[in-house]
Formats: structure tokens, C-alpha cells, sequence
């Protein structure tokens, strides 16, 4: 029996993990803790982890960092060495993603292109993602339809992503010597296919980094910024707590960022955009150097403590070695990334604490911010959208402080929860006034 084989070669290695229980394995035990965990608030300053990720957290804690559970028929072994993780990472060929066909009919692109080994199964679930898939597919293939005649007209082309996945289309069309034309580099189903993938690898983890960014920018108080003195705490932060600049400050400060949206300097010029983009996020950056703090350090604090994508899934076709580890093929092996951006060892006893200065230079766990964080993952299939997410999220506080103050709500409960994407169930009310 597979399930047994399997698991034998992965306790002769010493790895420990729950016992198989024939064909769900620990699936329904998992949901059902899910399911009252999900449901369930938490205290600030708590490890969130056992109540994120209630299910892998008890196996580590009971087996051991390196352990293994069952997803059904397959073992997963959980991985929350950041050695391990950066080993499988940059290996992507051999350790690929085993999704299944559910993720892929509705998201497709680049994400999925490897050795396609694993199943479809025709669930009404399946079926009815497909129906949805066409209805999706069409709807873009209108767009780039009508992208495609106006460059065949000639016209001006935006400078934006389908214009460039559209030129690559184009640039790469060559002509055998039968004068037949061939598409040499994206076709046009490969385009249709990067666009859905670009909306649901960036929407909902966006905005999610988005939350992220607001909520901590008012809940914490921490770092002291004598930038003003007039007695406003900020709501929502500890009272008596120090706020890093008060509302008035922010006021003086954001005064000096561009007027109106990004969007109403289209008409302007197409280069305007950009320069606005980042004149604005060049502006923020130097509000909070004043600050000593900046954007970005707390964009990372926030990623390692919510990281809006804290597991992955890697698989293998094929026997490999990860550290001095054998795996065979069929175990499935989980990256708890959420996991390893609380783990004391490596952030020390403040390990659960919202500080962004340990993502400044010469702190001394700054090491950790190099080994132990992957929030956008590593490797050659590293985020192709980090950078942008960091510059849009600073340009989103920049135009929300320019013209508001805000607070999070009292009616706010903390319960971060992984489902699939890591998420505030109750969601984050924040209360904003204009300015
Ligand atoms: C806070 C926001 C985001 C987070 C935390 C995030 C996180 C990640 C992670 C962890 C991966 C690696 C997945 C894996 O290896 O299994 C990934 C891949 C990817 N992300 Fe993001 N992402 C974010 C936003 C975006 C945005 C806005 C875009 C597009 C505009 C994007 C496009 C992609 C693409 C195309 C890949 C696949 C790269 C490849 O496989 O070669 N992401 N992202």
C-alpha cells in the first residue's frame, strides 16, 4: 500500500507526523478545527499563529518543525525551516506547485507553466469554475480584440501591462519559409491567461497588504515622533501610548504632496502618471524619515506578521534530496511561511510585536530580516509584483492621509484567519473624516 510505503520511508528518515488514517487523512479533522477557529477572536499582542493556522500549528509544535501530516492519500511534510524553504524555492523544477486543476482553470498564466502531472477531477465544483472561466475567458478576449484592431489601425497604444504583453505577442510573430506566420513568443490565449492570473495573484493579496498598511499605521503607537505636540493620541492606539506623528502633523506634512488622484492627470500627459506616483511615494518616504521609521519598514513588519500569502505548496514527480532529507514522490510538502515570520528563534522573545525597526539597518536581528522572511517567496519564481505592491500601497496611505484622518473602529475584532489568502474575517472597519 502507497500510503504506508510512503510513510515508512519518512519516519526511517526520523521525521515524526500524525498516524495515515485511510483516504481523508487529517482533511476532516483539519475543516472542523477550521471551522470554530475561524469564528474566533484573539488578543492583540497574541501569537496569532495557533489560531491562523490551528491545524499545522499543533503538528509542529507536537512533531517537530520538520513533521508531516496527510492530505488525503498524499503526506505533506511541513516546512518551516527557512533553510529548506529558500532549498525548495530556488528549485522550481524539481519542487513544483501541485495544484489542482481548480486553481489553474481560473487563473492560469505563468504561475502554472511546469510539468503538468497532477489530476482534473469533473466535481460540480470543477465544472461550474469552468463555466465561470469562459464567461471570464471571453469578457478579456474582448478586450485584447479590441486592443489588437486598434493596433492594427495604427492607433497610439497605452503604455500599460496588456500593451506590453500585446507588443511581445506581436515583436515575436515570424514568417516560415512558406510564408506562414508563427507565434514564436506570448500567443494571444497566453496573454488572455497572464491577465487573469495578474488579477488573482494581485487583487486579493493587495488588498489585503492595503488593510495591512492602515490598520497598523493607527492601531500601534509605538514609535515616538515629536513632530507635534498637541495631545492627539490618534484613536484607536493604547491610551497613553506615544502615536509616531499626530493628526496635525500629518496634516503639515501631507500639505506637500501632489493635489488630486493619480487618475485625473491622465489627460494631462501618460507620463504624468508615474511622475506622480512616484513623486508621491518620494514624499511619504521623507515625511517619515523625519520619523525615523519609514513606509517601507512598516510594509515589512506588517508582511511578516500577516503575510497576505503565509503557506505554499511544492510537490515532486520525482525522488529528491532537501537538506539531509529524502523525498520520495507523491509527498507534498507545505512552506509555512506565516509560521517562520513568528518564530522566536529567529525574531527573538518580541517575536509576536508589531516593530519596524527591526527591519532597519544595524538592529541586531537584522539577520533574520534576511533568512527568515519570505513574504513574496524566492527564488526565480519570486513575486513579479512585490515592488509594485509596495509602491502602490505607499501611494494608496499618501492620497488616504492627504485627505483624511482616520481611525479604526471600535466595532473592529481582531481574527486574522487563513483562508486561503491570510484575512481579517470580520474584516477592518477603519472610521474615515475628511480633512
Ligand atoms: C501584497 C501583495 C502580494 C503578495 C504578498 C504576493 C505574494 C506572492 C508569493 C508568495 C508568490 C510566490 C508563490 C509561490 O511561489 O507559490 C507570488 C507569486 C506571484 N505574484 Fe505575487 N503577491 C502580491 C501581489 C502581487 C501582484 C500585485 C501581482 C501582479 C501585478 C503579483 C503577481 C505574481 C505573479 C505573476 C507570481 C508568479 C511568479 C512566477 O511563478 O513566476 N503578485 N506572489
Amino acid at each position: 500500500m502507497v500510503e504506508r510505503e510512503l510513510e515508512n520511508i519518512l519516519r526511517q528518515q526520523g521525521l515524526n507526523g500524525t498516524p495515515y488514517r485511510p483516504f481523508l487523512g487529517d482533511v476532516k479533522n483539519m475543516m472542523r478545527l477550521n471551522e470554530t477557529d475561524k469564528q474566533k477572536t484573539i488578543n492583540l499582542s497574541e501569537d496569532a499563529s495557533p489560531h491562523v493556522f490551528g491545524y499545522y500549528y499543533r503538528t509542529v509544535a507536537k512533531y517537530g518543525k520538520n513533521s508531516f501530516m496527510w492530505f488525503g492519500l498524499w503526506p505533506r511534510l511541513n516546512v518551516a525551516d527557512p533553510e529548506l524553504i529558500k532549498e525548495i524555492l530556488s528549485r522550481p523544477d524539481a519542487f513544483q506547485q501541485p495544484l489542482p486543476e481548480t486553481g489553474k482553470i481560473l487563473t492560469g498564466g505563468i504561475v502554472f507553466l511546469q510539468d503538468e502531472k497532477w489530476g482534473y477531477l469533473p466535481t460540480k465544483l470543477n465544472r461550474k469554475l469552468k463555466a465561470m472561466n469562459n464567461e471570464l475567458q471571453l469578457l478579456l478576449k474582448g478586450i485584447v480584440d479590441k486592443r489588437q484592431k486598434a493596433m492594427e489601425r495604427g492607433e497610439a497604444m497605452p503604455n500599460d501591462l496588456l500593451g506590453a504583453l500585446m507588443e511581445s505577442n506581436s515583436r515575436f510573430i515570424n514568417e516560415d519559409n512558406d510564408g506562414n506566420q508563427n507565434v514564436v513568443g506570448m500567443s494571444i490565449d497566453d496573454v488572455i491567461d497572464e491577465c487573469k492570473f495578474f488579477y488573482f495573484a494581485g487583487s486579493k493579496t493587495n488588498e489585503k497588504l492595503r488593510h495591512l498598511l492602515l490598520y497598523h499605521f493607527r492601531r500601534y503607537n509605538k514609535l515616538p515622533c515629536d513632530y507635534s505636540d498637541d495631545g492627539d493620541r490618534g484613536g484607536g492606539g493604547d491610551p497613553g501610548s506615544t502615536t509616531w506623528v499626530n493628526q496635525r502633523g500629518w496634516m503639515d506634512l501631507t500639505r506637500h504632496l501632489p493635489a488630486g488622484t493619480p487618475c485625473s492627470h491622465q489627460t494631462a500627459s501618460a507620463s504624468w502618471d508615474s511622475h506622480f506616483l512616484l513623486f508621491a511615494s518620494l514624499v511619504l518616504e521623507l515625511i517619515l524619515y523625519v520619523c525615523v521609521i519609514n513606509v517601507t519598514m512598516i510594509l515589512q513588519e506588517s508582511l511578516r506578521l500577516y503575510p497576505p500569502a503565509p503557506l505554499m505548496t511544492r510537490g515532486s514527480t520525482k525522488t529528491l534530496k532537501l537538506g539531509n532529507m529524502t523525498i520520495p514522490p507523491g509527498v507534498h510538502m507545505t512552506l509555512l511561511i506565516g509560521i517562520l515570520h513568528r518564530d522566536p528563534d529567529f525574531w527573538g522573545d518580541d517575536a509576536n510585536e508589531f516593530n519596524p525597526h527591526r527591519f532597519s539597518e544595524g538592529v541586531s536581528n537584522a539577520a533574520s530580516t534576511q533568512s527568515a522572511y519570505i513574504p513574496f517567496g524566492a527564488g526565480q519564481r519570486v513575486c513579479i509584483g512585490q515592488n509594485l505592491v509596495l509602491i502602490e500601497a505607499k501611494i494608496a496611505l499618501a492620497m488616504i492621509l492627504q485627505s483624511f484622518s482616520f481611525e479604526l473602529s471600535p466595532s473592529y475584532l481582531h481574527a486574522p484567519f487563513n483562508d486561503i489568502n491570510l484575512l481579517p474575517i470580520y474584516g477592518a472597519p477603519m472610521i474615515l473624516r475628511s480633512l
